[in-house]
């Protein structure tokens, strides 16, 4: 029977869980935001069936309820749809970057009546709103859920049956346990971004150079920190407890750093400190979507000439490989340079490599 959905917050992560659904299942989808923009844009992108005003109508139709605003606005969206008379059978879900608040909520609200199963796709952008949206989204990356104790095994199951054209991997944590991971490789990793950011800022205020010069090394470690502030105040308030013990092993790890630099006179200590963070950097899983890169990401050697990415655009496009994202780095005037090219999946990599190579391209 077709299944009825209700996503409330279309924005990018919600808007792109709506089109996987659809990619797999026919279902009505309700859409609710308070920015109702947003809504309509939705429908004109045919990632929701139906713009609501009202929740309360479409909550007590749907199977399947998507929280997808951020954190916040996320529990108080709870507390509404806890006055509604639902459906007995509904999975309640959410995306949210946290999960020991909203699960805690949940357990105060529904017990064993309705389900309610904490969810968090760990991949994204720094970018908001529908129009970002794209079903391939959250391929291969980890998809969290945080059910309550009281969540019958069947139901996670149908909620994984459900986001199945997603093509994460799931992964049931407890939620606690998933705020402190999270909070050491998302939260608090977007804490340094913004404050690099600062403090370049600060040194471009004398300098205005600095900003000129800031290349991709640069842009690489600080991408995160144009992401929506919005969205973040509410992750940092939700995890904040978490990330102050961060803060504290880092500032402690940056003491260390400087007094490797005050007595360090050959430079051996600190090629040590590089190595081992290089090791442990590189046994991580470079080409898994949500860890490094974000993307699938196919380097390119380039001679730096006029037409040179116009040869390498045509033969991706020749082969029917989509190009995300394109960008130079380390470009320097008749040297070689280095194309970075985003591909949408990893079997696109795959195959523009192989077209590549075989154009005499060298690649990695
Ligand atoms: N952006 C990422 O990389 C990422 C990844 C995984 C999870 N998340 C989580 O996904 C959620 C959504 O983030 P996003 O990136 O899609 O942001 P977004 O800004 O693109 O979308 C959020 C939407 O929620 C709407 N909204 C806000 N308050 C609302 C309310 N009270 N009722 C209904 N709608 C409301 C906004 O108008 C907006 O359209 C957040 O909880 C975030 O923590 C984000
Ligand atoms: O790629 C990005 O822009 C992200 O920041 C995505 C990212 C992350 O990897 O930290 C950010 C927050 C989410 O909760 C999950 C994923």
């Amino acid at each position: 029977m077709k299944k009825t959905v209700l996503l409330v917050g279309t924005g990018l992560i919600g808007g792109s869980i709506a089109l996987a659904i659809r990619k797999e299942h026919d279902c009505f989808i309700y859409g609710f935001d308070i920015n109702f923009e947003q809504v309509e844009k939705a429908v004109s992108l045919q990632v929701i069936d139906e713009a609501v005003r009202d929740l309360e109508e479409p909550a007590e139709k749907a199977d399947l309820i998507i929280l997808a605003s951020p954190v916040e606005e996320t529990k108080k969206i709870m507390k509404i749809l806890a006055s509604y008379k639902l459906k007995e059978k509904v999975i309640i879900t959410d995306v949210g970057s946290t999960k020991r608040d909203i699960m805690k909520l949940a357990n105060e609200l529904w017990n064993g009546d309705v389900t309610f199963i904490g969810g968090h796709p760990m991949a994204g952008s720094h970018k908001t709103g529908v129009e970002s949206a794209k079903a391939h989204l959250f391929e291969n990356a980890f998809y969290c859920l945080t059910p309550q104790t009281t969540t019958p095994y069947e139901k996670i199951e149908e909620l994984k049956k459900m986001l199945k054209g997603t093509n994460s991997k799931f992964l049931v944590l407890d939620a606690e346990e998933h705020d402190y991971i999270t909070g050491a490789v998302s939260h608090f990793p977007h804490v340094i971004a913004a404050s690099l950011v600062k403090q370049v800022k600060k040194h471009s205020d004398q300098n205005p150079f600095i900003s000129m010069l800031a290349a991709g090394g640069f842009r690489d470690i600080t991408r995160i920190a144009s992401s929506s502030p919005r969205m973040w105040k509410d992750i940092v308030k939700q995890n904040r407890d978490n990330l102050l013990d961060l803060l504290d092993d880092w500032i402690m790890e940056m003491r260390n750093v400087k007094s490797i630099l005050e007595s360090d006179e050959n430079g051996k200590a600190i090629a040590r400190y590089f190595q081992e963070a290089k090791d442990f950097r590189d046994t991580m899983p470079v080409r898994a979507k949500g860890a490094i890169p974000s993307y699938y990401d196919l380097f390119v050697d380039i001679v730096d000439q006029p037409g040179a990415i116009a040869k390498i655009a045509t033969i991706l496009a020749e082969n029917e490989i989509s190009i995300t994202n394109i960008n130079i780095i380390e470009a320097r005037e008749g040297l070689l340079g280095v194309l970075q090219v985003t591909l949408q999946t990893e079997e696109h990599r795959i195959k523009a490599r192989t077209v590549l190579e075989q154009h005499g391209y060298e690649t990695y």
